[in-house]
């Protein structure tokens, strides 16, 4: 028994896990090994014989808490599965459940997610005659949440000179009456809201000290990773649990905290040197995760930050590849670009798909390279949030849309009646299904004849709804998609709707609208496509919102997609970071103070920090916005990277990079496509196809799968699959040089072999 730490761990880290009683901090840069030390040192307790249950270890996320337990059980067994090891969430709502009549509480109390907080918000408005759009229920969320998380009381809310100032001046005195209901409301309901997780747990350990001396007993060893993101309540939590014995381990850094806008809080670490005058302080320099290459390109980008604690960071790794950089025309020549050199990479290095993540900086983004990793049939996964297609506010636009072309959608139509909320209630959605059944009509016949057989009041917004889907029908009728579902979006009411929500999944709500029609523009100008009705977008994405689902329960390896903030303490063989524009990343919310800046800054940093081998940056010249081509400028980021680390060798190069001239709204860029496509990866012949001079279509009526066939633009391929749908036949062509095409054969020149 007895494992070689020395042998493990570097004499630094080896000695931060030996160190057993007393305070303790390592603040050190990425890849150092400060989750490896954590574990070890967890390890290492149980070895030393200390109870597991008398260990807690606050991780920043569940996964990570798995992980770190898996680890640890690998070296010292089951006793594993005795430690505390979770998120602060998740380990205080297990200890409030034990004591939750002490604050009064039901043992069984709820908890409210963020739907069930808004819904609460949302009717207290109403009795109090607020104005909701003056008081919009996430804005009043955000700041009951932030005073929550600075454990801010109602009583203090309400009786704070400064806050009383602060809210009037802008304009919404009443934010602490809306606090008070709410936190009456939530506990009449016996319901916690996320924040009163961690607010409660300070009420509980305040007010019942005995409770307090309790845990301090059982958390005999208390240690917390990613302590730079913790806010002050969860601070508070960790230090009063080891006031007594002062076993309290905390590491991080300062250059990763990326959660200062939802109350993370630098001065923690600041703190915990005034806390513990007894302090040891650890220092890690040596990476162990990253290529030479990679850990200078990251020192040479935080180092533009003034607030930072002095440290050095060194790999003793191979040097490694210069970092790439893609410039792409447009997104979805980024995705092509992306993909293509995933595909390769993987091909030529033996790689798995495992190995490769794609990071973005807003889940927007994710579209595009979903696209292309789909083209060349790469298996992919999101982590901490869904696939595009999957996302609720896409599904509700979709079902807006497949209403209007198939008005019998009945799915679709149950899932808009009502949204934007437009007064058909449940009850009244109930009688229309009823009497469509009795009267064997579908639910559509009888929501556009609802006046005959409702009272008006009721009637008149079933009516006007029916009104508004047969005037999406005519739009479709006469215009392409873009245009029809552009119109329909902001006609529905769902634009308006999800533009008033300015909190930040508001804001990715309403960016991942623009992308939908984005995709859909790009579905119209794409000459590859004969039809660019409503009705074959929609078809064309019934088969992606398929094969998301299978690509959902597939097993075996897959590419992992994520934002930014989802990475932070992972690693990743090869990193692409996309979308490095200006107003994209940095956000255009955060270049206008320098603190903003900065922590945008250290979300780069994050994001380099992922990488072991290779990493690749890319940006695109331009991009649509609700359907207009923009021209796009690339990251100032990309030019704070020292040069020494960067192969620009297939952009421009450093400098302010905006696109030509006269290329305003509408496609023109594609024509100026860059040469930066890497050789498509199916290829057989070593030469580009060029279509013989006397290239002749054949008739293609009788045309099966498996036969050869050949296109004067693709080249030569084999047929996978015929489908006829009204009447036209769609193939799906494999294609040698540019892989997989599905053409209309009716408009498709095909010479078949
Ligand atoms: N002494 C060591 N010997 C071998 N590998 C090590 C050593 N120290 C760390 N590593 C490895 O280096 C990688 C980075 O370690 P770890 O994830 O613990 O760093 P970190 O400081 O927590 O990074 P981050 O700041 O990104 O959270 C891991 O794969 C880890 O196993
Ligand atoms: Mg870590």
């Amino acid at each position: 028994m007895g494992l070689d730490y020395h042998s493990l761990l570097n004499p630094s880290q080896a000695a931060a896990v030996m160190q057993i009683d007393g305070p303790c901090m390592i603040i050190a840069g990425a890849g150092s090994g400060k989750t490896r030390v954590l574990t070890y040192r967890i390890a290492n307790l149980l070895e030393q014989q200390v109870n597991p249950f008398n260990i807690l270890a606050l991780t920043f996320t569940n996964k990570a808490a798995k992980e770190m337990r898996a680890r640890i059980e690998k070296v010292v067994g089951p006793e594993a599965k005795n430690l505390w090891m979770g998120t602060f969430h998740s380990i205080f709502a297990r200890i409030l459940r034990s004591e939750a009549d002490k604050i009064g509480y039901p043992r069984s109390f709820t908890i409210y997610d963020t739907q069930d907080s808004k819904t609460l918000i949302g009717q207290i408005l109403k009795e109090l005659e607020l104005d909701d759009k003056l008081y919009k229920p996430n804005m009043v969320l955000g700041r009951i949440s932030g005073a929550k998380n600075k454990l801010i009381s109602v009583q203090q809310y309400l009786n704070d000179p400064v806050i009383k100032q602060d809210d009037e001046a802008a304009l919404r005195p009443k934010l602490g009456v809306i606090y008070q209901q709410y936190a009456n409301r939530c506990f009449k309901a016996g319901a916690m809201d996320f924040d009163d997780l961690l607010y409660q747990t300070n009420v509980l350990f305040k007010d019942h000290p005995d409770v307090l001396n309790k845990y301090q007993h059982i958390f005999r060893y208390v240690m917390v990773d990613e302590y730079q993101d913790t806010n002050y309540s969860q601070y508070l939590i960790a230090r009063k649990l080891a006031a007594k014995e002062r076993n309290i381990c905390v590491v991080g850094d300062d250059a990763q905290s990326i959660y200062a806008f939802r109350g993370a809080d630098i001065q923690n670490i600041l703190n915990f040197e005034k806390d513990y005058p007894e302090l040891q302080v650890f220092k890690l320099e040596q990476n162990y995760r990253s290529t030479q290459t990679i850990v200078k390109a990251a020192n040479s980008v935080i180092k533009n930050n003034q607030a930072q604690l002095r440290k050095d960071v060194f790999s003793d790794n191979e040097e490694g590849p210069l970092i790439e950089v893609f410039k792409a025309s447009s997104d979805n020549e980024e995705g092509k670009l992306v993909a293509q050199s995933i595909y390769e990479d993987k091909m030529n290095q033996h790689l798995s798909y495992d190995d490769f993540a794609i990071l973005y900086r807003t889940n927007a983004q994710s579209r595009a390279m979903e696209e292309s990793l789909r083209k060349l049939n790469i298996k992919y996964k999101i982590v901490g949030g869904l696939s595009f297609y999957q996302r609720k506010e896409i599904k509700d636009l979709v079902a807006y849309l497949r209403l209007t072309v198939n008005p019998n959608d009945e799915q679709a139509l149950r899932r808009v009646i009502n949204y934007p909320k437009r007064g058909i209630g449940d009850t009244t959605l109930g009688k229309l299904i009823a009497s469509a059944e009795e009267s064997n009509h579908t639910i559509w016949e009888v929501v556009s004849n609802a006046d005959q057989f409702l009272p008006t009041r009721t009637a008149n917004p079933i009516v006007d709804f029916a009104e508004k889907i047969k005037a999406y029908t005519a739009a479709a009728a006469k215009d392409d998609a873009f245009e029809a579902a552009k119109f329909i979006a902001k006609n529905s009411g769902m634009v308006e709707e999800l533009y008033a929500d300015k909190s930040i999944e508001g804001l990715s709500r309403y960016e991942n609208i623009q992308e939908l029609l984005n995709g859909i523009k790009a579905f119209v100008e794409d000459p590859e496509r004969e039809e660019k009705s409503l009705g074959a977008f929609l078809q064309d994405i019934a088969l992606v919102t398929d094969s998301d689902l299978k690509d959902a329960q597939a097993e075996g390896e897959q590419v992992t997609m994520m934002t930014i903030h989802s990475a932070k303490g992972l690693e990743f063989r090869n990193v692409y970071i996309v979308g490095m524009e200006e107003n994209l990343f940095p956000s255009q919310m955060m270049i206008t103070s320098r603190a903003d800046l900065e922590e945008e800054r250290r979300l780069f940093y994050v994001a380099i920090t992922r990488a072991e081998k290779k990493l690749t940056l890319s940006y695109a010249t331009s991009r649509y916005q609700w359907g207009n081509l923009r021209s796009c400028e690339k990251s100032r980021f990309l030019d704070e990277i020292d040069p020494k680390y960067v192969d620009f060798k297939f952009s421009a190069g450093p400098g302010p990079d905006r696109a030509g001239p006269g290329e305003s709204p509408f496609g023109h860029v594609f024509e100026r496509r860059s040469n930066l496509i890497p050789p498509p990866p199916r290829k057989t012949a070593a030469t580009k196809y060029v279509a013989p001079a006397d290239f002749t279509p054949s008739d293609t009526s009788n045309l099966q799968t498996g036969q050869r066939v050949e296109h004067p633009k693709f080249g030569f391929g084999k047929v996978t699959s015929l489908e006829t749908v009204q009447g036209s036949t769609k193939a799906i062509i494999q294609f040698e040089e540019v892989g997989e095409k599905t053409l209309l054969l009716s408009f498709a020149k095909l010479r078949v072999h």
